[in-house]
């Protein structure tokens, strides 16, 4: 489990978050959802501990993020990021390699080779596994860095619009594997943009605005026609299809 306790970050000294206090429970699935801008990447970089806190505290487990052992985190706690940089040179395998590094130290032993395998069969990308990088299409690449996560095997998985390229097969596929994950007793955080998506699959809803929390709950408390439509500044349709919650901009 994840908290945030008036938690603030600042970037190059612009406030960009203010006073969220989140709970981020294990065993279930968070979307982060709200306005381009509103802080969403922002938050989960400095759940990651990619960027620290002007102000405010982040606890894993109870423990304050900061003092946790890099060694001790990689092992913990994995993150896809939206501007992934990978070395082109790289084949699919290769890069999903990689996220067992913290398991492995560079030398794969059976299980490592087996948690890799199964993270390329899971993205449905067995197809591509000897297959460069630079040869992907943007999709089958966005498939390969989730591949690369998934196969860190981490309590903690945080997934930045890990939608993104995707079609909407391999949309489903890769929601349902974030479900199975925050089943199997993670914790899963994901922002994403898609509204139907997040009501369908996350347990919780976080709508982030303007840098502070602007509503939290589960699906039937945020995706609704008044907070999406206030999130969001624009008319917002909510209709129900087969029991399930679609949101429409029409
Ligand atoms: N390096 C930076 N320096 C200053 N401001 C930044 C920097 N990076 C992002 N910002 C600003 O911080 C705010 C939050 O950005 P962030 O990327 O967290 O939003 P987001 O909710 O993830 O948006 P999107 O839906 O567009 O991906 C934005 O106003 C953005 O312009």
């Amino acid at each position: 489990m994840i908290e945030t306790r008036a938690l603030s970050v600042h970037l190059t000294g612009k406030p960009v978050l203010h006073d969220v206090s989140l709970s981020l429970p294990r065993g279930k699935l968070t979307a982060l959802v709200g306005p381009n801008g509103a802080g969403k990447s922002t938050l989960l970089t400095a759940l990651g501990r990619l960027i620290a806190p002007a102000s405010g505290e982040i606890l894993l487990d109870c423990v304050p993020l900061n003092t946790i052992p890099a060694p001790e985190l990689a092992l913990r706690l994995s993150i896809l990021r939206q501007e992934g940089a990978v070395g082109p040179r790289l084949t699919v395998r290769d890069l999903v390699s990689f996220g067992r590094y913290p398991h492995s130290h560079g030398r794969l032993g059976v299980t490592d080779r087996a948690e890799v395998e199964r993270a390329i069969d899971r993205l449905d990308l067995a197809a591509f596994s000897d297959r460069y990088l630079d040869t992907l299409s943007g999709g089958q690449k966005q498939r390969a860095q989730i591949a690369m996560v998934l196969a860190q095997q981490t309590d903690v998985i945080l997934l930045d619009e890990p939608l993104n390229n995707l079609d909407l097969a391999h949309a489903r596929r890769v929601m349902r594997i974030a479900r199975q994950e925050a089943e199997a007793g993670r914790t899963v955080v994901v922002v994403l943009h898609d509204l139907t998506v997040a009501a369908a699959y996350a347990d919780h809803l976080v709508a982030l605005k303007a840098g502070r929390v602007a509503a939290s709950g589960r699906p039937d408390q945020v995706v609704t026609e008044p907070v999406l439509s206030d999130l969001f500044d624009t008319e917002v349709t909510v209709a129900e299809v087969g029991g399930r919650r679609v949101v429409l901009t029409l």
